[in-house]
């Protein structure tokens, strides 16, 4: 091939030599935390749109998803409060989590061994179908509901699963 055919043509044709190593890449945590965060921008929940990327052991993306309304349910038809007379008419009883889409959309057939990145820390259900699916990390951004019942839980069968939660600033410093 062309790349490296002699000492004067690099990849690009350029003439440089020595060839030049870019050593400025994004790193892979930061990378896949940006893609979750590129997915959370898709979402149209008016107050907290989540994000996550599934990641195999191969580094490999087999899975993206955030937070909306059960496929053909329509966006606008379901309520996207908060609050109202009844649960009935708030969005929690219809959202899909970003954690939730992001494991139906894989295109692998499983996810044993895989890293999720989420943008937000998961909550009880989503930690249930984490573990289900065989998840063995979870890499979060925000914490904001950390001291919510629902998280409190999340956090408890984690921990009995064995599966290890880090804050992903805490990781690209351990790992960057
Ligand atoms: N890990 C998560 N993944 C998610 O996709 N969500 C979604 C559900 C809702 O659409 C929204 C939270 O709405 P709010 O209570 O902050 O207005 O984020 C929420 C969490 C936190 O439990
Ligand atoms: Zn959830």
């Amino acid at each position: 091939s062309k790349i490296w055919h002699n000492n004067t043509t690099t990849i690009h044709g350029a003439t440089d030599y020595p060839p030049i190593k870019r050593e400025d890449i994004l790193e892979s945590a930061q990378y896949f935390m940006g893609v979750a965060l590129l997915a959370a921008q898709r979402s149209r929940d008016p107050s907290t749109q989540v994000g996550a990327c599934i990641v195999n052991e191969e580094k490999k993306i087999v899975g993206v998803g955030y937070n909306g309304m059960p496929n053909g349910c329509g966006d606008d038809t379901l309520p996207w409060r908060r609050s109202g007379d009844s649960p009935v008419e708030t969005k929690y009883f219809y959202v899909c989590h970003a954690e939730l889409n992001a494991i139906m959309n894989k295109n692998s057939a499983d996810l044993k061994g895989c890293t999720i990145y989420v943008t937000l820390f998961p909550c009880n259900e989503c930690s249930k179908l984490l573990i289900q699916a065989g998840i063995k990390n979870v890499i979060y951004l925000s914490d904001k509901y950390h001291d919510d019942e629902k998280t409190v839980a999340s956090r408890r069968m984690l921990d009995l699963a064995g599966i290890p939660y880090q804050n992903s600033f805490v990781r690209m410093k351990a790992v960057g």
